[in-house]
């Protein structure tokens, strides 16, 4: 039985007699000069940091085109190093699948050290200090999802943890946000030495939300007189500290109980799927698919690996903002979070059986082609439309992805607002089109409303998955039931719609908060409401675009 190790990886021709490809560098040598001298540590040691960035990073490393691996840092759950990398000396067995159904294999060993910001744990935040107090770091990167950004409460007032964190100053810190303000302080302090932050979540204008959440928490310990006043100054110049814009897209779900089945008969054993006390599904495996598309502007201070010769993009920040808003707000995401809580409803566990659904596949054809593609700015590098038609046509429907309406549900209310908003704003700011013209987009909105009642369409309860807002959201519904004849439902409905917070708009401003209202009404009739709601106004004929 092979066992994921650098103990195990010793017996090569097992591994390739298997055929798993290996890392094809000296680790030791790598390891010894990440020690001495680190150059990339990364924030979220989750599924698409291994499957994604380490492969990236790993293709320069077999190619002697870098010298330096990657820290993996855990400021919010602890669990996953203790459990995914730790015992498996940091290495990730890197499982892809083509539409073929091949599993390919490859074990990822560019990640040299995993550390936690636990305040408990010395040694470990003694590292972290002593990388950010670093000449050599170039940059940190983060996947820490949209909600590690946030520094507010759905009240719009400050997080408890961070309200501790303005206090306390840059001692210790506990939420993402203060902790990198903290280490940027130390590096400040050590010598002032530029480097870049770049986020590489899924959030419109990443770079910008990474730059106001390390920012506002700099700015409080200023005003507070905790930190110098050459602090902020420090971050704010672009010659010393950048926070570039990315798009990333590669659909990496949770690690899945069939991978883990396939890879034991393939005689690969110790890869149990971990569920971590934060809910978050780990593994020492990460599956995902083949396609990949990272794009980043190319702002860096003091240096950066070169990424390019692994096929990263690297390109201008117009650029960037534009395949970023193409795939966020247009031609994937959007797709996949009306898929994610339709499938959570109608009982489907896999997202490629919902394309085989003709009413659901028409429901994520209208919001991509008829009512996204004719507001979205072609970014020159990557054709929205061939985007659109391989996320359709062979990504979503690729069987052999393991991906759920589950895990893509999780935070939805962080998202609504840029999936669905951004392309209603687009609607407003067009002269030549309305917002009322709509009806796709809503439906998802709709949809998302009777999601967060719990009940599926058979009007049997079900997990939600989770979201920061679940609770206050589900709140405003408590009212809300199962043949209900509307005036209840709409009020109820009507404070989720006109929230700014949610949406970046009152939804009644843009004409369309009564269409979403009567679509959530009609899902209440009754037990297949949903089914028949979303047959009523998802239109069965050849994809069109509204004109314009
Ligand atoms: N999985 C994908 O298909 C995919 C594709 C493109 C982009 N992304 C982006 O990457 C993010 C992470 O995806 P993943 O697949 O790695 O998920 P994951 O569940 O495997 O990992 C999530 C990571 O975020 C950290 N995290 C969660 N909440 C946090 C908080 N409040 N503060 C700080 N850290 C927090 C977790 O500890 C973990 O390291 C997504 O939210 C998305 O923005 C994911
Ligand atoms: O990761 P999230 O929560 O921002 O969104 C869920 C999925 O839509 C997302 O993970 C996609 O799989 C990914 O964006 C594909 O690149």
């Amino acid at each position: 039985m092979l066992r994921l190790n650098r103990a195990g990886l010793a017996d090569t021709q097992a591994w390739e007699a298997a055929g798993i490809q290996l890392p094809g560098f000296d680790y030791d040598t790598v390891a010894q000069n990440t020690l001495s001298a680190p150059e990339w540590i990364h924030f979220g040691a989750g599924n698409i940091f291994r499957g994604f960035v380490a492969n990236a990073h790993q293709k320069l490393l077999d190619s002697g085109k870098a010298n330096t691996g990657i820290i993996a840092a855990e400021t919010f759950d602890y669990e996953m190093i203790d459990k995914a990398y730790r015992p498996y000396d940091n290495l990730t067995l890197l499982v892809l699948m083509n539409a073929r159904g091949d599993l390919i294999k490859k074990v990822i060993g560019s990640i040299t050290e995993a550390i936690t910001a636990d305040p408990n744990r010395e040694a470990d935040y003694t590292r972290l200090i002593e990388v950010f107090e670093n000449p050599s770091l170039q940059l940190a990167s983060f996947t820490i999802t949209e909600k590690g950004y946030s520094l507010f409460g759905p009240g719009g007032q400050y997080l408890s943890v961070v309200e501790q964190d303005l206090a306390n100053g840059p001692e210790h810190p506990v939420h993402a946000m203060s902790i990198a303000a903290s280490l940027a302080y130390r590096r400040y302090l050590k010598g002032g030495y530029p480097m870049t932050f770049v986020s590489m979540d899924n959030c419109s204008h990443n770079g910008d939300k990474l730059k106001h959440g390390i920012l506002t928490v700099a700015k409080e310990w200023a005003k507070k007189g905790l930190v110098e006043d050459g602090f902020v100054a420090y971050l704010e110049d672009e010659r010393k500290i950048t926070f570039p814009l990315t798009m990333i897209d590669k659909i990496t779900p949770r690690p899945s109980q069939s991978v883990q089945a396939a890879l034991l008969e393939q005689g690969i054993g110790g890869m149990d799927v971990i569920v971590t006390s934060k809910n978050t599904y780990t593994a020492p495996f990460v599956n995902a698919e083949v396609s990949e598309y990272l794009v980043i502007e190319d702002k860096f201070t003091n240096g950066r690996p070169a990424l390019e010769q692994a096929g990263i993009i690297f390109t201008d920040r117009d650029t960037v903002n534009q395949v970023e808003t193409m795939k966020v707000t247009t031609c994937l995401n959007p797709l996949h979070t009306a898929l994610a809580v339709s499938g959570c409803l109608l009982g489907y566990t896999l997202i490629a059986d919902e394309m085989k659904d003709p009413v659901l596949r028409r429901f994520v054809e209208m919001i991509g082609y008829t009512e996204g593609l004719p507001v979205v700015v072609d970014p020159g590098i990557l054709s929205p439309k061939q985007f659109l038609d391989e996320v359709l046509q062979e990504r979503f429907a690729n069987p052999f992805i393991p991906d759920t309406p589950q895990r893509i549900a999780t935070d939805t209310s962080q998202k609504v607002g840029i999936r669905f908003g951004e392309t209603i704003k687009a609607y407003i700011r067009r002269d030549d089109l309305d917002p009322v013209q709509l009806s796709a987009i809503p439906l998802a909105i709709a949809v998302w409303c009777r999601y967060l009642l719990g009940l599926d369409d058979e009007g049997q309860t079900f997990t939600l998955s989770p979201d920061p807002l679940l609770e206050s959201l589900q709140a405003r519904l408590q009212e809300v039931t199962l043949g209900d004849k509307g005036q209840k439902a709409a009020a109820a409905v009507q404070s989720i719609l006109h929230d700014e917070a949610i949406f970046g708009m009152d939804l009644y401003a843009t004409g369309l908060g009564g269409k979403i209202e009567t679509m959530f009404t009609e899902m209440l009739a009754g037990p297949h409401a949903v089914r028949a709601t979303l047959e009523k106004y998802v239109v069965q004929e050849a994809p069109t675009t509204i004109s314009g």
